[in-house]
């Protein structure tokens, strides 16, 4: 039994994220009844095999009816439409809360729906894989992992521990920090190297028409890496980039400066420069490592299967 329960939990949208999460309440007891809604008439059946809540239905308004606590685990871009669907139907005193991957957007698009009594309190939980869908979720997925709460001012502080209890059942550390800051650093920190992966994999895709099934076949862990980033949900990829775009921008500029800075090292032949990056770089991987920071996917699956059950 946890130190925290809610009566009826909603869980919009059951996706890796919606479904990680339904996997961890039931684990730790976390609500008396789960009531989930997604779009899809296909996920939703398959969210009722996985046995994943209590009750299933199409509609999110009758979903997030009684609930005390509403999780929204839908692409950022379909935030507003959920927002609409479900705002005359919230309980009043209830937690709305989100796990999208950009925030000023979904504060935006969602903040302007909600009526004045529920607490609407967004959120980012920062784990998942490049899977997606009901079957990609599993439970601990969230267990060590940060998630990053970014309330607009004057937000209930009570609705806010509470929501923090929930997080930290999890297992995750939760922080605070302003919606703006959050989307500039994770545009640096995950939706670059996101963009990163899917740009070389398209490039070498490009070119194996030139060197044939050279790519694949000689291909090294570190282009296998970038296959897995490269391999993540289209859909909510395209959302982040739409609607974290003025901070992707950004950033994608200052890393073009930088890589022409490395191509010019290159063609001068300034071993010195290129050296001096590459020494600087791996200090941060060792600094992370210490940290205790640098749990990939493999890791934190058998990670997951360490939760008791
Ligand atoms: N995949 C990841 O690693 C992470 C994703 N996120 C964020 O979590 C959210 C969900 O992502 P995933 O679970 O990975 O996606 P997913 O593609 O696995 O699941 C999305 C779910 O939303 C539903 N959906 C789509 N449009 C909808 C609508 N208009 N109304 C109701 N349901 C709708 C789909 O049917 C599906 O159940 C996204 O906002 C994403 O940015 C956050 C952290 C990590
Ligand atoms: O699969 C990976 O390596 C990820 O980086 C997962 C991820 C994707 C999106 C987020 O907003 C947070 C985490």
């Amino acid at each position: 039994m946890s130190n925290i329960q809610f009566d009826r939990i909603a869980l919009i949208g059951i996706g890796l994220i919606g479904s990680s999460i339904a996997h961890d309440i039931k684990r730790l007891g976390i609500a008396k009844e789960v009531v989930i809604s997604t779009r899809s008439a296909e996920t939703l059946k398959r969210a009722e095999e996985l046995k994943l809540g209590d009750r299933y239905t199409p509609s999110s308004a009758e979903a997030v009816k009684g609930a005390d606590l509403v999780i929204v685990s839908v692409p950022v871009g379909a935030s507003e439409s959920v927002a609409k669907e479900i705002a005359a139907h919230l309980k009043p005193g209830a937690i709305v809360t989100d796990v999208g991957s950009t925030k000023a957007s979904v504060i935006a698009q969602m903040q302007p729906h909600m009526p004045s009594n529920v607490y609407f309190i967004p959120g980012h939980p920062l784990a998942g894989t490049e899977k997606s869908g009901p079957d990609a979720g599993f439970p601990g997925l969230f267990k060590g992992r940060w998630c990053i709460f970014t309330p607009v001012p004057g937000t209930d502080e009570t609705a806010i521990k509470t929501l923090r209890t929930f997080w930290e059942t999890l297992g995750s550390r939760v922080d605070e920090m302003d919606p703006e800051h959050h989307d500039k650093v994770l545009a640096i920190v995950s939706h670059l190297p996101h963009l990163i992966a899917y740009n070389i994999v398209g490039t070498a895709d490009d070119l194996e028409t030139v060197t044939e099934s050279e790519v694949i076949k000689y291909s090294a862990s570190g282009f296998r890496d970038f296959t897995r980033l490269a391999a993540s949900d289209p859909t909510m990829w395209r959302d982040v980039c739409l609607h974290n775009r003025d901070a992707i921008l950004e950033m994608l500029s200052r890393f073009s400066e930088d890589l022409a800075s490395l191509q010019r090292a290159i063609r001068w032949g300034d071993g010195d420069k290129i050296f001096e990056l590459f020494t600087r770089t791996r200090a941060i991987r060792r600094s992370i490592v210490e940290a205790g920071q640098d749990v990939d996917v493999p890791d934190f699956g058998r990670h997951a299967l360490d939760v008791k059950e």
